[in-house]
C-alpha cells in the first residue's frame, strides 16, 4: 500500500459489529492468517442460524397476549440489521414505521416517503426479522385518495413488501378504508391520536386530547375503527388517562407511544431507544442505550488507527499459499515489503 493511500480511511461497516457476531457466507476463521503470523487465534464464534428457534408471532398471539393482560412489544425497523436486533431481542410486533422518512432518510416529516421506498424497506426488514408480526405503515398519499387505491396499497405490502399487515392513521373518516382493507384478509392497526402524517394541520407534533371535547373525539374515533376491524390501534402522544380509558373501553389491544403505561402496549422508534437519532428528541422516548456516541467512537477510532498505520494489522492480512512466499520475494525482492 503506498503512504498515499494509506491516509484515506473508508467506512466499511463491519457485519460483525452489526450482528453481533454472527458470520454469514463471509465467514472469517482463524486459520485465514494465523499461521503465516505465528498469531493466537482470535475470537470467532460458530455460525449460528439466522434465526435461532423462537415461535412465530402470528395474528393469534397477539390476541392471546391481550386476553392474558401481557403488554405487548413493538419496536420499528427500517432496514435488515435493526430488523434482526428486533427478532433476536424478542420483540412481539416489528413495525416499519414511516418514522423512517425523517429518522433513516433525514426528511423533516414522514410526508415525502414513497410506496416505493416504503416497499424497498418492507423487504430489507422481512429478510432480517422472520419471528415477529410484521407490519407496516401505509405512507402519506398512499390511501387517502381513494378505497380502491387504499386496497391495491395494502396487498402491495403484502405482495411486494413481504409483510403481513398494515397501518394507517386516521380514525372516523378512515372506516370505509379499514373496512375494504380488512374485508380481503389483510389486518390493519389503526393509528389515532398525535397523527404524524397530518401534523400541518395538527400544527405540529402536539400532545392530542387534552380537553374533555378533543378526548371524546378520540374515543369516538377508536371506536368507531375498532367497529371498521382493526386487530388493533396506536394512541400516540395523547395523556394518560384518556390512553387508559380507552384501552378499557376496547376489545381490541392498544399500543400506546406517549399515552402512559395504561394501553395493552408499546412502541418505540427503534433508532430514538438506541439513543441514535439526535434532532429531537419527545418526552416519551426514553433511551436504553447511548449508541450514537458508542457509533461515533468506534468510527473515530478507526478512522485515527488508519491514520497512524495501526489498523489493518497482521491478523486482518492474507498469507499466501505455504512456500509461495519466498519464491515470491526472490522474484519481486524482498525490500518492497519491509
Ligand atoms: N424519531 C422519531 N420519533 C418518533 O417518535 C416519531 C418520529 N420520529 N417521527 C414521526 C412521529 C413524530 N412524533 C413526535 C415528534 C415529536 C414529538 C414532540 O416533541 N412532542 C412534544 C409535545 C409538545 C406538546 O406539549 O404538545 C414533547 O415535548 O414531547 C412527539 C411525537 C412521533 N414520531
Ligand atoms: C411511532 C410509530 C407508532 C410510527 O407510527 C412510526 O414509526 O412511524
Amino acid at each position: 500500500m503506498t503512504s498515499k493511500a494509506g491516509k484515506i480511511s473508508i467506512l466499511y461497516l463491519n457485519r460483525n459489529v452489526l450482528h453481533g457476531g454472527r458470520f454469514g457466507l463471509f465467514a472469517r476463521t482463524p486459520t485465514n492468517c494465523a499461521h503465516m503470523f505465528g498469531a493466537r487465534s482470535y475470537s470467532s464464534r460458530p455460525a449460528e442460524s439466522p434465526h435461532p428457534a423462537r415461535k412465530k408471532v402470528t395474528i393469534n398471539t397477539i390476541r392471546k397476549l391481550y386476553n392474558d393482560n401481557e403488554p405487548i412489544t413493538v419496536l420499528t425497523a427500517h432496514d435488515y440489521p435493526s430488523a434482526s436486533f428486533v427478532d433476536k431481542a424478542g420483540i412481539d410486533i416489528c413495525l416499519v414505521g414511516d418514522s423512517l422518512a425523517m429518522v433513516a432518510l433525514g426528511h423533516e416529516s414522514t410526508s415525502p416517503v414513497t410506496m416505493e421506498e416504503m416497499l424497498h424497506h418492507c423487504r430489507a426488514v422481512a429478510r432480517g426479522a422472520k419471528s415477529p408480526f410484521m407490519v407496516a405503515d401505509m405512507p402519506f398519499g398512499s390511501y387517502e385518495g381513494s378505497i380502491s387505491e387504499a386496497v391495491n396499497n395494502a396487498i402491495r405490502f403484502i405482495k411486494d413488501g413481504k409483510m403481513e399487515a398494515v397501518k394507517l392513521e386516521g380514525g372516523t373518516e378512515m372506516v370505509e378504508t379499514i373496512r375494504a382493507i380488512t374485508r380481503i384478509g389483510i389486518p390493519v392497526l389503526g393509528h389515532v391520536g398525535l397523527t404524524p402524517q397530518r401534523q400541518s394541520s395538527l400544527g405540529g407534533y402536539r400532545v392530542q386530547g387534552k380537553t374533555l371535547e378533543k378526548a371524546k373525539k378520540l374515543i369516538e374515533d377508536a371506536k368507531a375503527i375498532q367497529e371498521a376491524g382493526c386487530f388493533g390501534m396506536v394512541l400516540e402522544t395523547i395523556p394518560e388517562p384518556v390512553a387508559t380509558h380507552i384501552t378499557k373501553l376496547l376489545k381490541i389491544p392498544t399500543i400506546g407511544i406517549g399515552a402512559g403505561p395504561g394501553t395493552s402496549g408499546q412502541v418505540l422508534v427503534q433508532l430514538d431507544m438506541l439513543g441514535i437519532f439526535d434532532r429531537f428528541a419527545p418526552r416519551f422516548a426514553k433511551t436504553y442505550a447511548n449508541a450514537n456516541s458508542v457509533i461515533t467512537d468506534a468510527i473515530r477510532t478507526y478512522h485515527k488507527e488508519v491514520k497512524e498505520r495501526k489498523f489493518p494489522a497482521k491478523e486482518h492480512c492474507y498469507p499466501m499459499e505455504d512456500g509461495e512466499l519466498e519464491r515470491f520475494l526472490n522474484i519481486v525482492g524482498s525490500s518492497d515489503n519491509e
